[in-house]
């Protein structure tokens, strides 16, 4: 018999004790209040507590621990997922707290409460989800949060700032005009209202823009205001009522922020200063849009606005869905020739060309106009009536081509414009991105094409590098241009090169070109020509016995031929 076998005997109908749910309780209480423990060390000390017992009572005080851990864990994951999805859809944020992205529609209903005919009125602009932009700003803007953001243009900024809007102002009340967006130009605050009532649809909010500046003075209660600046200081300069109606307003959304934020004579900071101040009320919620941003404009929402949340989408100043060139053209007779080669070799319409003044922009109209193509011109000049009538005509495709100056550069949306001409070169980097940005819109591809001279050398490589960065495919030696001062940029901007009439040097170049053509005639028809002729040929004399033929210049018969001279050697 073996030490086993003795055992067996030994411990023959022996049964460990079973370890009740009673027993265990002490364990747990070690994570009781001190008061509790005195009367539980009774149990600690029985001693009836096995060791097997001690390691799965540890197993549960650990268990308990992780718990919190284990929630800090599901928050890390959720969090890691949002960065994953942020990420992929190019959306940075700055600032504290910033709520999830919304992925679809019907997260606006399920988690913000949005009511269906808002997002009705989505579905039936035929948006099947939300843009970037949207993603972000919505759950942002539902928070009542104040947001600085910058979307690449044509990302749907318009809807990321409105549907918030309508749905926190739900239905009317008479109160007056209760969300004020401020637009740098009248197209642009007209494009606005128009969407404004596509998606206000069966909510009776009724959106006001103010054409002229007295027109607005008799009508002040509107639900929603889309306005210019100067039109807005009017109001409040002229009308106390409208001054207390600001006062009150919920909602104040700057769209072309870094436009109306410019200084000179150009910009609207002052005007914006002033309207600031007026929409001063305690439940104002203000908001800054758009494509491009300047320093200038993040410091002042940094110090202004209230725990702002900053939203940006992709890389700054980049167009991605447009596809870039340049086109090197020496002068106005270049241009034109270029123009009409493009024109010639197949172009896509609708096709917006820009171009520095009113004056060119007629004058370039004028010659399209003669190759029988539908084309039009739009600027300052004309009466608001044309200019939307020309707009118009151009949305139905009537006009292939607009000319246009940097009136048109922001903000307007003229659905499917293919083709983005820079007859002149933009005066700024900012410029050209609004400029170009005019195709390649709502997810759509489109097609840009600069033409530079050299006087537009000082903007050259910045122009190039935001190609690039939109991942358009640039000349090396163009990107590796010494680089210029932002001084000489500042001053490339404020004093762009007078660029002459666009039909400068066109005889010049006609004239070329029939004498081009004259020559090929001439040389395709053989000796056929007037020179050629044996009337034209000088009649030959006839050698006396001894004459030698003399040589002859076949440049100029009357010289005599200069022998050449020996290079000289300079010594010391
Ligand atoms: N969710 C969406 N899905 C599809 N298309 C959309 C969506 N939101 C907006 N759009 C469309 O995208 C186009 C561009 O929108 P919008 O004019 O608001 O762009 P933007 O970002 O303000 O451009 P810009 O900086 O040039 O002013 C419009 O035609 C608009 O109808």
């Amino acid at each position: 018999m073996n030490r086993h076998d003795w055992m067996r005997i030994l411990t023959k109908g022996y049964r460990p004790p079973k370890t009740t749910t009673k027993e265990k309780t002490p364990v747990k209480k070690t994570l009781a209040t001190p008061e509790e423990k005195i009367e539980s060390n009774s149990f600690e000390e029985d001693s009836s507590v096995s060791d097997s017992e001690d390691i799965s009572s540890q197993e549960i005080i650990e268990s308990k621990e992780r718990k919190p851990k284990s929630k800090e864990r599901l928050f890390q994951l959720k969090q890691e997922e949002i960065n994953h999805f942020r990420n992929k859809n190019h959306i940075y944020v700055y600032g504290s707290d910033i709520p999830a992205p919304v992925e679809c529609f019907e997260q606006l209903r399920t988690d913000f409460d949005v009511n269906d005919k808002v997002i009705k009125n989505l579905y039936s602009e035929k948006y099947l989800k939300p843009t970037p932009i949207q993603m972000q700003a919505w759950p942002l803007l539902l928070k009542r949060r104040e947001v600085l953001a910058c979307a690449p243009t044509g990302s749907g900024k318009t809807a990321a700032f409105l549907m918030p809007i309508i749905h926190y102002l739900k239905a009317p009340r008479r109160k007056g005009f209760r969300a004020i967006i401020l637009a740098p130009t009248r197209e642009l605050a007209k494009q606005i209202a128009r969407e404004s009532d596509r998606m206000t649809e069966g909510l009776g909010l009724k959106t006001n823009i103010i054409n002229k500046v007295r027109e607005s003075n008799n009508s002040p209660y509107f639900k929603k205001f889309v306005t210019t600046p100067n039109r807005l200081i009017y109001l409040l300069e002229v009308d106390e009522e409208v001054r207390k109606i600001a006062e009150n307003v919920e909602w104040l959304i700057v769209d072309e922020s870094d436009k109306l934020f410019e200084d000179g004579k150009n910009g609207f900071r002052d005007q914006l200063a002033t309207i600031f101040r007026a929409c001063c009320g305690p439940n104002v919620v203000r908001a800054m849009f758009s494509a491009t941003l300047s320093f200038d404009v993040e410091e002042w929402c940094k110090l202004n606005l209230y725990d702002v949340a900053t939203v940006s989408i992709g890389m700054r100043n980049t167009c991605p869905d447009v596809e870039q060139s340049l086109s090197f053209c020496a002068s106005n007779a270049g241009k034109m020739l270029e123009i009409h080669n493009l024109l010639r070799n197949g172009y896509e319409i609708p096709c917006l060309i820009f171009v520095q003044t009113k004056e060119r922009a007629k004058k370039l109209c004028e010659e399209i106009l003669l190759t029988g193509r539908p084309v039009r011109s739009i600027h300052s000049d004309m009466s608001q009536t044309k200019r939307d009538e020309i707009v118009k005509q151009f949305r139905q495709r009537k006009i292939w081509i607009l000319i246009c100056t940097e009136l048109m550069g922001r903000g307007i949306d003229f659905k499917g414009v293919n083709l983005v001409i820079n007859y002149d070169f933009p005066p700024s980097i900012i410029s050209y991105v609004h400029r170009v940005g005019r195709t390649g819109r709502a997810g759509k591809k489109g097609r840009a094409i600069t033409f530079w001279s050299m006087e537009d050398k000082p903007l050259l490589r910045n122009i190039a590098w935001v190609m690039k960065n939109s991942g358009s495919e640039v000349p090396d030696w163009i990107l590796n241009i010494k680089s210029s001062s932002q001084k000489e940029r500042k001053r490339f901007a404020k004093n762009v090169p007078d660029r002459g009439d666009v039909t400068e040097g066109m005889k010049d170049q006609l004239k070329k070109k029939k004498r081009k053509n004259e020559i090929k005639n001439q040389t395709d028809e053989g000796d056929l020509t007037e020179e050629n002729t044996e009337e034209s040929k000088p009649k030959k004399r006839k050698l006396k016995n001894d004459e030698k033929p003399k040589k002859i210049n076949k440049n100029n018969n009357n010289k005599k031929i200069k022998k050449k001279r020996k290079p000289v050697k300079v010594g010391r």
